[in-house]
């Protein structure tokens, strides 16, 4: 399977590069989303060993690198002449980046940094590709002179011959074992005894070591981790459009299959006409929508901060940090369990490897864990509400995606309920700032009696956590609040596209307010009517939307080979394809299988003789 998907992931490489070159001449950042595609994804569905030469390799070298250290390795990695992966978590440690225990000692004798996995935890071990495709890596070590603790330092470190693909002598490397997906991607582990790199080797743009052992403090300790900003932004669309594929399977199956009848002695109805099934696949629909134009902003975000970090401005460094990490979580989050709620909504055909449905759901679920376990990042976010929450104390301005939580700080009550879309966003706004109130008294009372910060977040986590949740809520219901009502090319759009449009905000911001009643209530006097119109408000969106449910993912533009699902194939000929794809299992070459005269036929033959023995 890993030569197979290397084989495909040089294909697309290559095709890709060509539509690259005649598109976006000279452009660096088209190439790596193309890599990370739904046509990549589709071309290697057991996931793309080059994902992480191409996302983290190329661009730790372009940003971390000095000018003359891109023109050494970047050239020749961006050209694919050298394939590299991004070698920082061990096999103790993922989380925890302090406390990550491979070392670089820096040898001021040879100019030369010696590189060492001391433990077996110290081994690196997840980094993809590594395994098997990699010749080089981005070595991530606590930096050491003179045996004082700098620091963590990036290193480029070749782990194999370019010519034979050997590995070179000190390096211990190999692939992890099978996982319950990507198997494609040979995620590996590199042990490093004594293994000599050139002075010029750690990337040095925003740290350096002298020839003489000096070493130069970075300006912003933080920019070491800029590689993994981007994954997290990257993530936010690849989940999107994992979730937007199973949604186009499951809406077109769900117009294919017929199943029970809603009135007595009335045909079967197509199994999206039933309330329920409206409810378990139209929410998907729109929740991939709305972060996909979540995530479009965010890598606007990013593309403009990568700018200025690259111009020594790191102010935008924190608030991409924040945002980057809610939405690598919300997305991950959502789109696995809204998978998940998908292929369930195929029944038993939704179970099979034609439908396709696991292989996304397997695709998607590791985003919830690589590039930094979501819980942690909630507890990052959790953090920085607090540090922003002091500020707000403090009468200061906040980073503009934090904005509406200095203004619900004002407000000594919610206004009237009006159910109106304004009105529901501020709920969710307005419980948000109510829950990092919350957490900030309890974090702040554990601060105050003598706790440290470390502690007292983690004794307050179940509050950080959820104040956390309900700022991403905030920020991507906002988002799409803004984009369907106040975008200036709202006026090009025809009245009926602006009205799917606000039928999806409509269903968004009642399922939102629906799924977190009970954190809104904790703020916010409604009444029982005024409940109960929403759920009769959220019946009729969805009736409102059923007409343009395939319609909408087909505005995805998935085609049936990114798809390679029997239940979302275009032509919606399902039954023949599931038939077609039942025929050509191997168990279907014979009509008696082998097993029969090696073990059922004896097994069949040793009861029977016992059934007969015990009758005598
Ligand atoms: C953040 C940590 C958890 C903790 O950091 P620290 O230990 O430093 O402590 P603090 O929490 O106190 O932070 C100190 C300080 O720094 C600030 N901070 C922290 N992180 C950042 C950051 N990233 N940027 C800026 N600032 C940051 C923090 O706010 C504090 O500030 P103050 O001092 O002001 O309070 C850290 O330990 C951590 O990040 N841990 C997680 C480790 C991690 O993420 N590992 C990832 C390893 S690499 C990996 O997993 C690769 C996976 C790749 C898989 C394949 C990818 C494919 C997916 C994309 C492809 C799709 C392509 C496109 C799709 C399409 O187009 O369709
Ligand atoms: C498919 C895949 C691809 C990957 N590719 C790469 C790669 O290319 N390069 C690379 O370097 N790494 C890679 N990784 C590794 C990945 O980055 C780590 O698995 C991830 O950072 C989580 O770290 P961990 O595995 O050590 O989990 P742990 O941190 O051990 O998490 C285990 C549990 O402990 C909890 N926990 C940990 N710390 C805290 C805390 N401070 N507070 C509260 N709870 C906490 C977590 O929330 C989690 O529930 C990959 C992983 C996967 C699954």
């Amino acid at each position: 399977m890993a030569s197979m998907s290397v084989k495909h992931a040089i294909a697309a490489a290559k095709k890709l590069r060509s539509l690259q070159e005649r598109f976006n001449p000279g452009g660096s950042d088209i190439y790596p989303a193309l890599m990370g595609d739904e046509a990549i994804t589709a071309l290697i569905p057991s996931g793309n060993p080059l994902s992480v030469h191409i996302l983290m390799f190329t661009r730790a070298l372009r940003e971390q690198g000095t000018d003359e250290q891109y023109e050494k390795f970047g050239r020749r990695a961006d050209n694919n002449e050298i394939i590299g992966t991004f070698a920082q978590t061990e096999l103790g440690h993922g989380t925890y980046l302090r406390g990550l225990e491979a070392r670089a000692d820096y040898d001021r004798g040879t100019e030369e940094f010696v590189l060492n996995t001391p433990k077996l935890s110290s081994y690196k071990w997840w980094p993809g590709g590594l395994g098997q495709t990699c010749n080089y890596c981005i070595f991530v070590a606590q930096l050491y002179i003179d045996n004082e603790a700098k620091g963590m330092a990036m290193f480029v470190v070749q782990i194999r011959d370019e010519e034979t693909h050997m590995p070179l002598p000190g390096v211990h490397v190999g692939e992890i074992g099978k996982k319950m997906g990507l198997n494609g991607v040979n995620n590996g582990f590199l042990g490093l005894k004594d293994y000599r790199v050139p002075r010029l080797n750690m990337l040095m743009r925003h740290q350096q070591v002298l020839p003489d052992g000096r070493f130069v403090k970075s300006p912003v300790s933080q920019v070491s981790y800029f590689p993994m900003v981007f994954v997290r932004c990257m993530v936010a669309r690849q989940n999107s459009n994992y979730l937007a594929q199973a949604a186009t399977i499951a809406t077109r199956y769900s117009v294919i299959r017929r199943q029970s009848p809603i009135e007595e002695g009335q045909p079967e109805p197509k199994i999206l006409e039933h309330l329920t099934q409206q409810m378990k696949v139209i929410p998907e629909i729109v929740t991939a929508v709305v972060y996909r134009l979540a995530a479009a902003n965010l890598q606007n975000m990013y593309n403009e901060t990568a700018e200025a970090v690259y111009r020594k401005d790191f102010s935008r460094l924190p608030e991409l940090h924040a945002l980057a990490c809610i939405l690598k979580v919300a997305t991950s989050y959502d789109s696995t369990y809204g998978i998940e709620r998908l292929r369930q909504a195929c029944g038993g055909h939704g179970y099979l490897t034609a439908g396709n449905l696991g292989n996304i759901f397997a695709m998607a679920a590791p985003a919830c864990t690589y590039e930094g376990e979501n819980s942690v990042l909630y507890l990052q976010v959790g953090k920085i509400l607090m540090k922003n929450w002091s500020q707000v104390l403090a009468g200061r301005e906040l980073m503009p995606s934090m904005a509406y939580i200095s203004e619900c700080s004002k407000m000594t009550s919610f206004p009237q309920w009006t159910g109106s879309w304004e009105c529901l966003l501020k709920a969710i706004q307005y419980a948000c700032v109510g829950s990092i109130r919350l957490a900030f008294q309890s974090y702040n009372a554990r601060v105050q009696s003598a706790q440290s910060q470390t502690a007292a977040v983690n004794y307050s986590g179940l509050e950080l956590t959820k104040a956390a949740e309900l700022h991403g809520r905030s920020y991507v219901a906002g988002n799409f609040y803004q984009q369907i009502v106040n975008s200036p090319n709202k006026h090009q759009r025809s009245p009926q596209f602006q009205k799917v449009l606000e039928n999806m905000l409509e269903l968004h911001l009642i399922q939102i307010f629906f799924r977190h009643l009970g954190d809104i209530l904790r703020f916010i006097r409604i009444t029982e009517d005024e409940i109960s119109a929403l759920q009769r408000r959220l019946e009729e969106v969805l009736k409102e939307l059923r007409p343009d449910a395939v319609a909408i993912t087909d505005a995805f533009d998935f085609n049936d080979k990114i798809l390679s699902s029997a239940l979302g194939c275009y032509d919606g000929n399902v039954y023949e394809r599931l038939f077609e794809a039942a025929l050509k299992h191997p168990l279907n070459r014979k009509s008696v299988p082998d097993f029969f005269e090696a073990h059922l036929k004896p097994f069949m033959k040793e009861n029977a003789d016992n059934a007969k023995k015990s009758k005598l």
